[in-house]
């Protein structure tokens, strides 16, 4: 099972290069990578298995985080109306969004970055990502909430983006507006 020392963090070159395509249909390797990594997060939160292996609470993961270069994220989270999203997707793409931009209020963090880094970071408030499931067939999911936004921090880490990038320099508290982000 995945633990913190497989977390690679910040300043390890692997976080800011763009990871590869996994070849399709997904082959048994990066099958067992992305149940890992699904895996890791339920297990994070999971009370009693999270504080037996000190895992740090996550609900996303994406690839170069352990340290492998490869376009897999994983997300387990719930949405407002506390649906679970529950998903390890190969070469997610977004291809389409909102012009409307969100945020989380308390800003983000990292489960790759060991500091408080404060400040908005915008994300679009609305998106559509393409990718291929598990067993190898390609879905669409219509996000928004705090799936869209952890959907996106994953796909930037799959760019060599982290959340900090996105932060507001001059002023890391003004409420993100429509900005344009060029993807
Ligand atoms: O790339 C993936 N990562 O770095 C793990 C991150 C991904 C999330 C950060 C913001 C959006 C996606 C992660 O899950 N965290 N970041 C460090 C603190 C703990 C945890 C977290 O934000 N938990 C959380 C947040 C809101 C509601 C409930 N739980
Ligand atoms: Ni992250």
């Amino acid at each position: 099972m995945l633990t913190m020392k497989d977390i690679v963090r910040e300043g390890h070159p692997i976080l800011r290069e763009k990871a590869q395509d996994v070849e399709l249909p997904p082959q048994q390797e990066d099958i067992e990578t992305a149940k890992k990594m699904l895996e890791f997060l339920k297990n994070s939160q999971d009370p009693e298995i999270a504080q037996k292996y000190k895992l740090r609470p996550g609900i996303g993961l994406a690839c170069p985080q352990i340290g492998i270069s490869k376009r897999i994220i994983a997300v387990h989270t719930t949405d407002e109306q506390g649906e679970l999203f529950s998903y390890a997707l190969f070469n997610p793409k977004i291809v389409s969004h909102s012009v409307k931009v969100t945020y989380l209020e308390g800003g983000e963090g990292c489960l790759s970055v060991d500091r408080d880094v404060p400040g908005l970071v915008p994300r679009y408030a609305k998106t559509t990502v393409k990718g291929t499931t598990i067993d190898g067939e390609q879905i669409e999911l219509k996000l928004k909430g705090m799936p869209a936004i952890v959907f996106q921090h994953e796909i930037d880490h799959l760019d060599g983006i982290m959340f900090y990038d996105r932060i507001n320099k001059e002023n890391p508290f003004s409420p993100p507006t429509a900005v344009i982000l060029n993807r």
